[in-house]
């Protein structure tokens, strides 16, 4: 069993706090929407469907504890703490989708007069806890998928070199992760040789989170600079390299950790297939390109100290955007959950989307 960074039960929510990790395994209890969102924004839980799922947890614990007459007065409260849950961290879209989603069904709910407010509330908590199992068997598929087209682009039998960036894996999911998830079914085939993965300056997210995952299920794996990619390249044979998202846009631009993009740039020089791996929940069709997508800055002290020691010279100045766009000429193939892409390709996904929509309350 890997790593549980969310743990949900009956109306009881706790999240491992990543802040601590490698260090200390410690989890924070979350009593409601509020904790919920201090949470997400202290980077405490990261990682886009780990916000989203955390964030709709959080308004299940909130609203199970409370009694509603009025089926508005419930329909109202989930509006506007769900709208304010996404004001947590921009640029993950998960949390959004989901949000626009769970405001569908409970303006679904409301407009069904065979239900009460009691069973309203029962259905709408329900919805939200879906969503945990959706994004594990959803990560599975995404990780099948993944393997086997890494898989079929290179010699049979041949085991594979992979370069990762982040931390993808159960800390950044409800478990198993999608970039990571990829590494873990290439594992399980018995085809992986080795998991390159960057250190991810400034926060860790690789040296801290990815390392603990990787040596916790003994998957043989190597620590990088971030500075080391180009001459990874040059000198290790890498077979592919696989990235999260937080946001994808319709084109295929895709928004994710700082760094993705000169990763993306170094591959195409060494004519290394480069992959995004992220459930259809990452996609954004409103947004056309990635030049759309709002990029979050992070405080200056996470550039500037590491675990409250200064490294940086006192009066120096920073610029800390948490992501960058790679742009879709860039990206081989974006794995979802119903299969592997072009970034041309998306267009066709709209349909499965609207599937999706319409398949209330499935997340
Ligand atoms: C499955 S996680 C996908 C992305 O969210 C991940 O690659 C990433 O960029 C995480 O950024 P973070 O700032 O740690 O939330």
């Amino acid at each position: 069993m890997t790593l549980q960074a969310i743990r949900y039960e009956n109306g009881t929510l706790e999240v491992l706090d990543q802040l601590l990790l490698p260090k200390e395994s410690k989890y924070i209890p979350i009593l409601g929407v509020e904790d919920g969102w201090k949470v997400i924004n202290k980077m405490q839980v990261r990682g886009a469907p780990a916000i989203a799922i955390v964030g709709c947890l959080s308004l299940a614990v909130e609203i199970s504890k409370e009694e509603f007459e009025k089926k508005k007065a419930l329909r109202r409260e989930v509006e506007g703490k769900l709208n304010y849950l996404i004001s947590a961290r921009p640029t993950a879209v998960n949390m959004k989708q989901a949000a626009d989603h769970l405001i569908s069904y409970i303006n679904s709910l409301d407009n069904d007069e065979s239900i009460s407010a009691q069973e309203m509330q029962a259905r709408f908590v329900a919805a939200i806890e879906a969503m945990l199992e959706k994004d594990i068997s959803d990560n599975r598929s995404i990780g099948e998928f993944g393997a086997k087209a890494i898989l079929n682009s290179v010699m049979d039998g041949e085991q594979v070199r992979i370069l990762t960036h982040c931390n993808t894996g159960s800390l950044a999911t409800a478990y198993f992760g999608t970039a990571l998830g990829v590494v873990r079914c290439l594992h399980s085939a018995s085809r992986l040789e080795n998991c390159y993965f960057t250190e991810t300056r400034p926060y860790n997210q690789g040296a801290r989170l990815t390392a603990y995952e990787l040596i916790h299920d003994k998957i043989p794996s190597t620590l990088v600079c971030d500075s080391t990619v180009a001459y990874l390249m040059k000198t290790a044979q890498i077979s592919a390299v696989v990235v999260g998202a937080d946001r994808v846009a319709s084109n295929g631009d895709t928004a994710n950790k700082i760094g993705t993009y000169q990763i993306a740039v170094v591959a195409k020089h060494h004519e290394v297939p480069f992959y995004v791996a992220a459930p259809l929940t990452s996609i954004d069709f409103s947004v056309n390109t990635g030049d759309n997508i709002v990029i979050e800055e992070r405080p200056q002290i996470e550039m500037t100290h590491i675990n409250n020691l200064r490294i940086a010279s006192p009066g120096v100045t920073c610029w800390n955007p948490a992501f960058d766009v790679t742009p879709a000429r860039l990206i081989t193939g974006i794995i979802t959950e119903k299969g592997v892409f072009r970034p041309s390709e998306l267009s066709t996904l709209q349909s499965q989307m609207q599937d999706r929509k319409n398949s209330l309350p499935q997340l």
